[in-house]
């Protein structure tokens, strides 16, 4: 079962850009941002422990089952994380936004498609979901899921079950579990800097006088 995080953490990250959170994983010696052909495509800010599917290629009409699963059991809060290297298929659509909401999950990470958005915007607008993009195509009969709360390869980082996915208008980061702690302290610093920073260039009139301070953007 992966880890849940205080709601003050939770609450924390969502006051702070993916760019910091990005750069604060880096401080650790790893790669925290997913690539991004993963985009925003229902917006909103999205803050939580991953849930792992793994989907692969397969031409037996099954339904998604242990998506599905995902949906219906994992903690209120939680983003589910569906890799499927980078299908041109839906592997979300507008049934499981409803499961997702009745659930009270946060929001979905899909590398591959999502379908059915103008339903889901319409009936389901605060799930936020990103993903490669929007394509009409069902998951059933393409691909089939075969692990849940696995590690799995997803926009070129491996998220574990329990990481902590940050969100938004810029895309995906996700902070290792061990580090969540600690990226919080760094982002929030980073942000302090950046705040200075853009004081320092407004007071100035100058870029380049507004960075001098710490040398960097
Ligand atoms: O069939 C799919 O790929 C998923 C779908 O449309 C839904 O959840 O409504
Ligand atoms: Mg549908």
């Amino acid at each position: 079962m992966p880890p849940t995080y205080p709601q003050e953490v939770i609450d924390a990250f969502r006051g702070i850009t993916t760019a910091s959170v990005a750069d604060a994983v880096e401080q650790f010696g790893v790669r925290g941002y997913l690539t991004g052909g993963i985009r925003q495509i229902i917006p909103g800010k999205l803050v939580g422990p991953a849930v792992t599917v793994h989907e692969v290629p397969s031409d037996e009409a099954q339904p998604p089952t242990l998506a599905l699963q995902a949906i219906d059991e994992s903690e209120p809060g939680s983003v589910i994380c569906i890799a499927a290297g980078g299908a041109d298929v839906a592997v979300w659509g507008g049934l499981m936004a409803a499961g997702a909401v009745a659930n009270g999950i946060a929001g979905a990470v899909l590398d591959a498609g999502v379908r059915d958005v103008e339903e889901i915007l319409r009936d389901y607008s605060g799930l936020a979901i990103y993903a490669r993009g929007s394509v009409p195509a069902t998951t059933v009969g393409r691909y089939r899921t075969v692990s849940l709360n696995e590690p799995v390869e997803i926009g070129g980082v491996t998220v574990h079950p329990g990481d902590l996915i940050v969100a938004d208008g810029d895309g995906v980061v996700r902070v290792p579990a061990e580090h969540v702690d600690a990226v919080l302290a760094a982002a929030g610093e980073i942000e302090d800097r950046e705040r200075e920073q853009a004081r320092l260039i407004m007071e100035s009139g100058s870029l380049r006088a507004g960075i001098a301070k710490y040398n960097r953007v």
